[in-house]
Order: structure tokens, then sequence, then C-alpha cells
């Protein structure tokens, strides 16, 4: 039997931009190979049928790296809290390959822990067990919550035993495959501006627009394209920001080398989701400043991509980028209200009809209600969903009444809440406890949950609660 994965067509895309990109690189050999998980829910993505798939087919592409070459390790810079690092790039992975969906957009593999490259600077080129883990729930997690990510296609236990600072040393190893939209980040032009290469950035450019902006490309000029891409990719980047905010998720390490060209999130390395309301609370355990903290989300995107205007200067005028850049306030906060409403069963489409200002009013006292009360931010949005009921419309009283809320004016957000709620027809108000089963999971992804399933790994081999977690997590229950 052939490997569904070695007999994908695989696209040159990245590759036939010529060797000034990437590295090719080996992988390294591992001691063991045992296949951790698999993501039968992607694999319809690029044409497969998960039954047709082997468990052996995924450990022999991923695990052992038999078959497509060459393995491409990016070049790329970035702005580490807030400082220029020229010497990053695919430290510890590689792109795999590159195959077309099935809805005709293009969809890089790319690998986490697959060895050392000429990026590794004196690294192990590996990823953790659990760091791994991590990453896997972290975005079936953000995409059930319907923020625009990239997901983990595989995860391959190697065996390998690895020391690190932030984890009871030695740990156990992995290698992972990421399915996104483009490992192009940010940094990839800052590390050409860096070296003074406007025909690259151009080319670049060019290879970003047509690949993953093609509703650009077809019509426009050569310069007004140009333009068209920064003003969508700020638009995408706004409403990647508002997704995470809505979600409750503080990403940890927004530096411009983590930042998708695509305004796709990914690198989810020490995020953290918010146990309670706090625009202060900080993911990474070395932001010592809180740069990258929950609520300096949305100032610190628009930082970064200032950075990558900077970048893109030799290209596009900046004049014009700036004025671009002065929307992405408006497209964040009108997103991250209609997001939010969301999250209180008010679809966007019903969101537009209500009385101007009544919205964001709900969402405002929402939020300090929630940051005075110290609720639980994802329990709170659950038992919505789980306690809604139409007579909410007819009397206030009863909003969440078996709820033991306290700590906060709760009885200003009933009667908001009931306010909105009254300006719906019968027909609207039908569609509340579907907008909040869609928009509001059952389970959180908070650190404790994290901590429980690992120990069963760590402890007991046991991967059975991680396989249900991420089944809940996937499914929304
Ligand atoms: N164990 C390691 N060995 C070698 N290089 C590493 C290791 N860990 C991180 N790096 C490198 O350090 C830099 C920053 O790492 P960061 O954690 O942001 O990226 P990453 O998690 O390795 O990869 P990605 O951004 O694709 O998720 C990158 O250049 C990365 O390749
Ligand atoms: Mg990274």
């Amino acid at each position: 039997m052939t490997n569904p994965f070695l007999n994908l067509t695989y696209e040159p895309a990245v590759e036939s931009l010529g060797n000034e990109f990437f590295d090719a690189v080996p992988a390294a050999t591992f001691l063991e190979h045992k296949l951790r998980f698999r993501n039968d829910r992607l694999l319809p993505m690029v044409g497969l049928e998960p039954s047709q798939v082997r468990d052996d087919d995924f450990v022999e592409a991923f695990g052992l790296f038999h078959g497509v070459r060459p393995f491409l390790a990016l070049r790329y810079h970035g702005y580490q809290f807030g400082e220029y690092n020229p010497n990053l790039g695919d430290g510890r992975g590689f792109l795999y390959g590159q195959v077309r969906g099935v809805n005709g957009e293009l969809f890089d593999f790319g690998t986490k822990g697959s060895g050392q490259t000429p990026y590794s600077r004196g690294g192990d080129g590996r990823l953790t067990l659990k760091g791994g883990v991590r990453e896997v729930l972290a975005a079936e997690a953000l995409h059930r919550l319907g923020v625009n990510t990239s997901r983990c296609l595989s995860l391959v236990e190697t065996g390998d035993a690895l020391w690190r600072g932030d984890e009871p040393s030695p740990t156990r190893a992995s290698v992972m495959i990421r399915f996104s939209r483009s490992h192009i980040r940010f940094g990839t032009f800052e590390r050409l501006h860096y070296h003074h290469q406007p025909e690259q950035i151009r080319q670049l450019l060019d290879h970003v627009i047509q690949t993953y902006y093609p509703e650009i490309s077809a019509p426009s000029p050569e310069g007004s394209a140009h333009i068209a891409f920064f003003q969508a990719l700020v638009e995408r980047v706004a409403k990647l920001v508002a997704q995470w905010m809505a979600a409750g998720f503080c990403h940890g390490v927004l530096n411009t080398d983590n930042m998708s060209i695509t305004g796709e999130s990914f690198d989810y390395g020490p995020y953290g989701f918010l146990p309670t309301y706090d625009l202060n609370f900080i993911a990474a355990y070395f932001d010592y400043g809180g740069r990258y903290r929950f609520g300096n989300q949305p100032a610190i995107c628009r930082w970064n991509l200032e950075r990558l205007q900077a970048a893109l200067g030799s290209v596009i005028p900046s004049k014009a980028m700036t004025e671009v850049l002065e929307d992405y306030e408006r497209i964040y906060l009108s997103h991250y209200i209609t997001l939010m409403a969301r999250r209180l069963g008010i679809s966007p489409t019903l969101g537009d009809r209500l009385d101007l200002g009544l919205r964001e009013k709900l969402v405002g006292q929402t939020l300090q209600c929630l940051a005075q009360s110290q609720w639980s931010y994802p329990d709170f949005f659950a038992q919505l969903r789980l306690n809604f009921s139409p007579s909410w419309q007819d009397k206030a009283d009863l909003i969440l009444e078996n709820v033991n809320l306290l700590g906060a004016d709760w009885s200003a957000w009933r009667s908001i809440y009931q306010q909105v709620l009254q300006q719906l027809s019968p027909e609207s108000l039908a569609t509340v406890p579907t907008v909040l089963e869609q928009a509001n999971p059952l389970t959180d992804l908070l650190r404790p949950r994290i901590e429980t399933i690992w120990q069963a790994i760590a402890e007991d081999d046991d991967w059975d609660p991680f396989h249900q977690l991420v089944h809940k997590l996937q499914t929304g229950q």
C-alpha cells in the first residue's frame, strides 16, 4: 500500500522563489516514532479520506520523514520584545511541503522539533512533548472559538530526552506538523529589508499577493495591488486580534517573527486563556514588563504592522500605508464588539439592526461586570449557553437567575441584556440559542486543565484524557 501523504501533489511555491529565501536541511533521525495525535479533521481539506490513512503513514511521512524533498528551513528575522534580532530563522523546523486544498487554497505543512538547522543558534532543534501537546490543544480550541488559526496535523513522540529550564528535565520530545496557510512571517520581509534587498521584497510581495490575496492580484495594476494588499492585511490582523480578545486568549509572544503574512494565528508556546477578565493578564513567564499582556495585544499588533510598513517602504509608498493603518483601531473595535455580542447570543446580522449604541453598551457592561466580579471568563459564556431562555425577554430577573453572580452591578447588566432581547423579533430571538452554542464552548482550556491532562501523560503515559479533551474542544462540548 502506498502512503497517501507521499502521493500528494506538492507544489514548489516557496522553493520556486529561489535560494535566497531558505536553506535546504535534513530532518533529524529519532530514537522512536510514536504517533500521539493525528488530526483527521484536516485530511479532507487536502482531499484525503481519514479511513484510508494509516497511523503508519503519518509516522513514515511525519516522523521518519521519508519521501518529500527538499525540506526548507525558512529565513527570517524579527523584533523580539521590541528589539530587532537578525539571528532568527527556522531553527527547529522546516517547510515540509505545500499542498493545494480542495478549496483551491495553498496550505503549508511545516515542522516543529525536526532537528537543527543553520538557524538553531546552539539550540537542540527539538520540541518538548508537552510543548507539542499544548500547541495541539491551543489550535483546536481556538479553531472552535472562531479564531483564524493554524492547526496541528500530527504529533509524533520521538523518544529523545530534552533539557529545558522551564520543564522538569529530562523531558520527553516530539515532532509536530503544523498545517497553516503560510509560514511567511512579517520577519521574512524584515530580513530582506535589513539586507537592503528591495527586488526580493517586491518578488516576495508579489508571491504573497498572488497566492494568499488572489482577490487583489487579478485586476489591479501593480502599485494599487501593493497598497490593497497592505489594507487587506491590516484588516485581517485587526480581525484576528478581535478574535483572540473575544476568545479570551493571550498569545504570549507576539514578536514579528510570530506574525503570519496571511493574518493567521500560529506558534502556541507560552500562551494562556484568561481565567477571569483581566487586561493585565500575562501569559509568558519571561514577559517581565508585560509587553504582550492580554490587553496590549491590539496595540502590539499595530506596532508590528508598523514594523512591516517600515520593511515594505521601498516597494509601497509609506504615506499610503500610514493612511491605511489609521483605520486599524476602528476595524478592530467594531469587529470585537460584533464578536462579543455574538458570545452574548446576538448574531452579527442581528447586531446591526439594534438601536445604535445598545450593543456597545451591553458589551461594555458585560466586561465591566466580569472584571469587577472576576467571574470565570469561559464559564460565564458557557452558563449563558446552558441557561438561556426566551423568557429573559420578559423579565430581567430571570437572566442567569440560577447562577450566583456577585461582586458587580449584575442587575444593571441584566437590565441592558433584557433591553437588547426586547428589540429582537420572535424569529430573531429563536436564533439566540444557536448563536450561543456556536460562540461558547463548554470546555475551557485554562492552565489547570492542561496540567491535568499532562500529568496523566507524564505519570502514567495515559493519553485518554488528552484525546477526550481534544474531542471536546473540537466539538465545543
Ligand atoms: N530548541 C530550539 N532549537 C533551535 N532553535 C530554536 C529552539 N527553540 C526556538 N528556536 C528558535 O528561536 C526562535 C524563536 O523561537 P519561537 O519559539 O518563536 O519559534 P518556534 O516556536 O521555534 O517556531 P514557530 O514560530 O514556527 O512556532 C526561532 O528562530 C526558532 O527557530
Ligand atoms: Mg516562533
